[in-house]
């Protein structure tokens, strides 16, 4: 039997006997909705859902003794990788990491960065940027070069430019000006052009002229994701995302080559150039990472069917990147494992938190990569597969900094995202959105009335959030909250602690009977009743 469908037959039994505990300590008197409540430990779960490297186990040990303090953390976040089994998909972690570590692009690699950057400004014209000023986006792009440990920008300059089209960018006064100025600042080791992608023939010239590699956007996005990247499927992703650099690099490396007439002399034997050889060996190299995103996505599709088959309501928690996602799943379910960090995209990977509604619900928090205004298109790509999730959620919460410059704008990015990840129409208006961060502002007004002020890191707002959440989760899954009286002679209470939330019992002893307060699916409900009442 393969580890996942282990998985699936010990998931239900887990969570039932979860709930069942969850009740009993109800009943007693000590169960709150805070997450300082729970009563599972983090360690208990963590060897509940332990992986060993090439199959999931389960720790019956870990089932055995639940009378546990009620001061800690609750479910651990799940990847992808933490369900890793034996069957056909097993991706090697060696075939990962070669396909990884590999193809670092030249020139960016590990060591200290002293960094330049130029930012053009396009005054008018069809890339003029109309929600921002060129103020924030440099703040942005430095904000960027900060995220990176061995990285600091000596210095940065934003220069105007009528002509962002041109193999140099700028006109001749304005790149001789800045020429000079990179020549005179001792020890630069690249220059940031904040510009989404450079072509390969402009950053040859640039290279050229100012004698230091030249980095786009997409290259130093690229470089923090590959920092950040800890799972299979996020390094993939990079790997795959990097090609279209690795080509454009190439391409100035033959362009060099053929000067000398190198690239067109034919390999011994082979019938193919020496280009010819390159190139087909990126393609090989694509063809192979596409290979083994594709057996990935395969599993991942298992995984969502899983959580859907188990009814656990999935929330998606989206917004720009630092805005406050994961520190916010951290306050909903006191899962300590999380790591919120003052970084730009320090979650790369999809992980899946569980937490309680206020009715004692479980549902499952969605943590996801943030977004970034202007994120290269071929980026967005590679990791749009990651946020397929999201379609099939059962809700979106969207975290937003309100405390930000450029908070407006963000959302914009993000609503702007979505709308092209095509997220069903449902998923859109029931979104929740939350003003994050308002513990950095006096006494905070929301001039947008739905939304929900909170401060996820000093835990305010959050019992209206839960509540919120907990009203369109019942919308939108079709799910019931009854009181049901059940014959207590009958296995209509155990059938009900199988099949549904089961949120109170209140005994009346003289009938033998019993009211149950229950979250039931409409199904359920539907089976209920023909099986207890014959309706
Ligand atoms: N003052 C304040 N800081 C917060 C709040 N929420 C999050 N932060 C801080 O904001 C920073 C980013 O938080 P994260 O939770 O990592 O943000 P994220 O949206 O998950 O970021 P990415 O994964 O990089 O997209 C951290 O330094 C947090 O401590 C809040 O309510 N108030
Ligand atoms: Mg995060």
């Amino acid at each position: 039997m393969t580890a996942l469908r282990r998985l699936d037959l010990w998931l239900p039994r887990l969570l039932h006997a979860c709930t069942r505990s969850w009740h009993r300590a109800g009943t007693c008197g000590y169960l709150n909705t805070s997450h300082h409540a729970t009563l599972m430990s983090q360690h208990r779960w963590k060897s509940v859902f332990h992986c060993q490297s090439r199959g999931f186990t389960l720790s019956t040990h870990s089932l055995q003794s639940r009378d546990d303090d009620s001061s800690s953390g609750r479910l651990t976040g799940l990847t992808e990788d933490d369900v890793e089994d034996e069957d056909e998909d097993f991706i090697d972690d060696r075939e990962v990491e070669e396909l990884f570590q590999q193809q670092v692009p030249a020139g960016v690699g590990d060591g200290q960065q002293r960094i330049f950057i130029v930012h053009p400004d396009v005054k008018w014209g069809r890339r003029k940027q109309h929600l921002t000023t060129a103020e924030l986006m440099m703040a942005e792009a430095v904000g960027l070069v900060n995220t990176l440990d061995n990285w600091t920008v000596v210095d940065k300059i934003i220069l105007s430019t009528k002509t962002p089209e041109n193999k140099k960018i700028f006109g001749k006064g304005n790149f001789l000006h800045l020429t000079e100025k990179i020549k005179q600042t001792p020890g630069i080791t690249a220059v940031f052009v904040n510009v989404e992608r450079l072509s390969a023939l402009s950053e040859r010239e640039l290279e050229e002229a100012w004698g230091v590699k030249v980095l786009d956007r997409y290259s130093v996005v690229l470089h923090i994701f590959r920092c950040n990247a800890r799972t299979k499927e996020a390094k993939l992703q990079i790997s795959l995302a990097e090609i279209p650099l690795l080509r454009s690099r190439l391409r100035n490396e033959l362009a060099n080559l053929d000067q000398q007439g190198g690239g067109a002399r034919y390999i011994g034997g082979s019938g193919e150039t020496f280009t010819e050889v390159q190139q087909r060996l990126l393609k090989e190299r694509e063809m192979k990472i596409r290979f083994a995103l594709e057996r990935l996505r395969k599993k991942r599709h298992l995984l969502r069917s899983q959580r859907k088959h188990k009814d656990f309501p999935i929330i998606s928690v989206m917004g720009y990147t630092n805005c406050g996602k994961t520190t916010l799943i951290k306050a909903l379910t006191g899962d300590s494992g999380l790591q919120p960090r003052n970084q730009l995209f320090a979650t790369l990977d999809v992980t899946v938190h569980a937490g309680q509604l206020p009715s004692r619900m479980t549902v499952l928090y969605v943590d996801t990569i943030g977004f970034l205004s202007q994120l290269p298109h071929q980026l967005i790509d590679s990791f749009s597969a990651t946020l397929e999730d999201v379609k099939h959620s059962d809700l979106i919460i969207h975290v937003r900094d309100i405390s930000h410059p450029e908070t407006v704008n963000q959302k914009v990015n993000v609503l702007n995202v979505l709308k092209n990840l095509q997220i069903p129409d449902r998923l859109m208006s029931s979104m929740i959105e939350v003003h994050n961060k308002v513990d950095l502002i006096d006494n905070y007004q929301s001039s947008e009335p739905k939304a929900l002020p909170i401060s996820a890191l000093k835990e305010q707002g959050l019992d209206e959030l839960r509540r919120q959440v907990e009203e369109e989760i019942v919308k939108s899954t079709g799910k019931h909250i009854l009181d049901l009286k059940v014959n207590l002679s009958t296995s209509q209470l155990s059938w009900l602690y199988k099949e549904a939330t089961v949120q109170d019992v209140h005994v009346i002893a003289d009938e033998g009977s019993a009211v149950v307060k229950v979250i039931i699916s409409a199904a359920a409900y539907g089976r209920y009743k023909k099986l207890f009442t014959g309706r």
